[in-house]
C-alpha cells in the first residue's frame, strides 16, 4: 500500500450504486478502523446522497485525481463489472489495496491481464466481494465438511432464489451475476476447484421476463468428484432464497433456511422471508468488508477471496455461459496457479 494510515483507514469507494452507496453506509455505520475519504460516482444525484451518508467524504471525477490528491488508502471497486478492470488497473499501479465486488473482470483473460499486474507487487493487494465466505452458516458447513464426522462429502444441493431481478440482467447473467457466487463459494465449501460445468432447462416459468429463459438448473462437477446442483430462479415473486443442502455419507446439513419472524395466524404458520440480498446477507457484507479494513490495516491486505479465486469463477462463468447454449458438460482448465497465491 501507499503510505500506513496513521489512524482510520481512509477508503475510497468508486460507484455508488446500489452496493457502492451499500457499502459507503456499512463503514460509516459499523465498521471500525476506517472512513471513507473518497467517493468516485459520475452520476450527480448518487454522488451526493452517497456523500450526505459519509461526512468529510470528497467527490472525484476519477480514481486518478483521487490518488492524486492523496485521498485514500484503500479503494471499494463498486462499479458494474465490464467496468472493474480500468479501475482495478490504476489501483494496482498506485499499489492500493482494493475490495473488489464480484465479478473481478467479465472474462478469463482479462482477469489474467489483472494477475499478471498484481504479480509486480510484493503480495496479493485484491480481496473480492464473495460475501458468502464471510456468513455464519457458510462457514459452519465448511468447517462441517472439513471435520469430516459424517464421513465423506458426496453432493451440495443449491437453491438461489430471487424475487425477480432488474430490465438490465440477460440470460448470460443468470450465470455471471448470480450463479457467479456458487462458482465461488461451492469448491470453496468442498475444498476442490470445478472440472465441468452443464446446463439443464426445466419447463420455463411463465412469469419470466419474455427475454428469460428461467430457471435452470446448473450441474457443477467439482475435481473431488463431488457433484453439485444449483436451481438458479429469478422470478420466483416470494422472497430471495439462498441455501444449500450438503448430503454425506452418513448425514445431510442444510443451511439457508428462512429464519425471520414466525407467525401464527388463520389456522397457518408461516417465517417471514427476505426479499433481498441486502438483507439476507447484511451480517455476511459487515464482517467481510470488516476483515478487510483489519487486513489492510496489519498489513496482510487481503483477508478472504483473492484475485486468483476471482480468475478460477471467470473461467467457470465462461463454461457456464457456453454450457447455457449446449448440451452436456463444458470442461474448465485453468492455469497453473502461480506460486504468488499459494
Ligand atoms: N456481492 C453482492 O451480493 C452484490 C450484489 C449486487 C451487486 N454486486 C456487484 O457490485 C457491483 C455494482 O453493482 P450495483 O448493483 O451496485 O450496480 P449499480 O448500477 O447500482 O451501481 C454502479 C454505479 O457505478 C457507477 N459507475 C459506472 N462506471 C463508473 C466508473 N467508471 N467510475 C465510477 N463509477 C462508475 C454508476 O454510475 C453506478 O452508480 C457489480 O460488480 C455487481 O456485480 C454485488
Ligand atoms: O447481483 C445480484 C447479487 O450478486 C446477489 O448476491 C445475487 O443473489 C443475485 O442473484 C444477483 O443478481
Amino acid at each position: 500500500m501507499r503510505s500506513a494510515p496513521a489512524q482510520d483507514l481512509r477508503v475510497g469507494v468508486v460507484g455508488a450504486g446500489q452496493m457502492g452507496a451499500d457499502h459507503i453506509q456499512r463503514i460509516t455505520r459499523a465498521i471500525s478502523g476506517a472512513t471513507v475519504s473518497a467517493i468516485v460516482e459520475p452520476d450527480a444525484g448518487r454522488a451526493e446522497a452517497a456523500a450526505a451518508a459519509a461526512p468529510g467524504a470528497r467527490p472525484f471525477a476519477s480514481l486518478d485525481d483521487a490518488l492524486a490528491a492523496d485521498a485514500l488508502d484503500a479503494v471499494i471497486i463498486a462499479t458494474p463489472g465490464q467496468f472493474h478492470e480500468p479501475v482495478l488497473v490504476p489501483a494496482l499501479e498506485a499499489g492500493l489495496p482494493t475490495l473488489c465486488e464480484k465479478p473481478l473482470t467479465p472474462d478469463s483473460a482479462s482477469s489474467l491481464r489483472i494477475l499478471e499486474l498484481e504479480q509486480k507487487l510484493s503480495r496479493p493487494h485484491i480481496q473480492l466481494g464473495f460475501m458468502r465466505r464471510f456468513d455464519d452458516e457458510y462457514r459452519t458447513l465448511r468447517e462441517l465438511i472439513a471435520g469430516g464426522e459424517a464421513g465423506e462429502l458426496l453432493m451440495l444441493h443449491g437453491v438461489h432464489r430471487n424475487p425477480s431481478v432488474p430490465d438490465s440482467y440477460t440470460q448470460s447473467m443468470l450465470i455471471t451475476d448470480s450463479v457467479v457466487h456458487e462458482f465461488d463459494v461451492m469448491p470453496w465449501l468442498a475444498g476442490s476447484p470445478v472440472r465441468s460445468v452443464e446446463v439443464k432447462y426445466p419447463r420455463r416459468n411463465a412469469l419470466a421476463p419474455e427475454r428469460l429463459r428461467e430457471p435452470i438448473l446448473v450441474l457443477i462437477e467439482l475435481e473431488n468428484g463431488v457433484l453439485v446442483d444449483v436451481e438458479m430462479n429469478v422470478s420466483v415473486r416470494f422472497g430471495y432464497q439462498v441455501g444449500t443442502e450438503a448430503v454425506f455419507q452418513s448425514g445431510v446439513a442444510r443451511i439457508g433456511e428462512p429464519s425471520g419472524l414466525q407467525r401464527w395466524s388463520d389456522a397457518a404458520f408461516s417465517i417471514a422471508e427476505h426479499t433481498t440480498f441486502k438483507t439476507r446477507f447484511a451480517r455476511a457484507y459487515d464482517a467481510q468488508v470488516q476483515a478487510w479494513v483489519d487486513a489492510v490495516r496489519d498489513g496482510t491486505l487481503v483477508a478472504g477471496p483473492n484475485a486468483w479465486d476471482g480468475y478460477l469463477v471467470a473461467l467457470a462463468c465462461e463454461a457456464g455461459v457456453q454450457a447455457l447454449e449446449t448440451r452436456g458438460p463444458v470442461p474448465v482448465a485453468p492455469a497453473t496457479r502461480p506460486a504468488f497465491y499459494a
